[in-house]
């Protein structure tokens, strides 16, 4: 069986990622548990790893930031970015992070993927959450990126900032993090 997704997935062909291959990391975050994620994954993948940011980032406050994605769903109005990316052509393999907002992919990662042509790419999406799943995030990525290659995305839980549990990506959780990413990445091809 191993044998028979290493021939479907071209990255596998040699039990490892070519070195030729370039990654990009981009990821959002706002309590650092998807960015410990993303550093947990670069480690391991290499490549550049990028922050998504807003030119106008989200309030601090929690409430107000439910409320504000609340209605950026609902219009489809999408913020404008902070963040450029330097010649997106030149990556291969393009890895994107984020937390679940509202059961959805976050405005600014869909603001992101909208902007940035991944066609002939590999994407790669993973996820944090406060324990309620992706939602419709994964599939948001792959109707984003019609003409791209969407691997297995990897999820965990993340923090409940509703219930002001904020970071939680240290100690057991994180080295149980460090295995769990270290499988999936064998599963889909990324061996080092
Ligand atoms: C605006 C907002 C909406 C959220 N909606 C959900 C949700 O629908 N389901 C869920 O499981 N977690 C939800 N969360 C919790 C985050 O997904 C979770 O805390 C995640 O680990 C945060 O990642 P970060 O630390 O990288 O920002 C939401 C958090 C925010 C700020």
């Amino acid at each position: 069986e191993a044998l028979a997704s290493e021939k479907e997935n071209p990255l596998t062909e040699k039990g490892e990622l070519p070195k030729d291959k370039k990654v990009l990391i981009v990821y959002l975050s706002r309590t650092k548990n998807t960015k410990a994620v993303a550093e947990i994954i670069h480690k391991k993948t290499g490549g550049d790893l990028v922050a998504l940011e807003l030119k106008t980032p989200y309030p601090a406050d929690y409430k107000k930031t439910v409320d504000q994605v609340a209605r950026e769903n609902e219009t489809g109005f999408l913020q404008p970015l902070k963040t450029t990316i330097d010649s997106i052509e030149k990556y291969d393999v393009v890895l994107i992070g984020f937390p679940t907002w509202s059961m959805q992919l976050p405005p600014p990662m869909k603001s992101f993927l909208k902007q940035y042509d991944l066609s002939g790419k590999t994407v790669v999406p993973f996820n944090t959450n406060a324990g309620y799943g992706v939602g419709s995030s994964f599939e948001t990525v792959k109707q984003l990126c019609p003409k791209s290659k969407v691997l297995e995305g990897f999820s965990t839980k993340g923090g409940i900032e509703r219930d002001g549990i904020l970071f939680v990506m240290q100690g057991d959780k994180e080295k149980q993090v460090q295995i769990a990413v270290q499988n999936w990445l064998n599963k889909i091809g990324f061996v080092k």
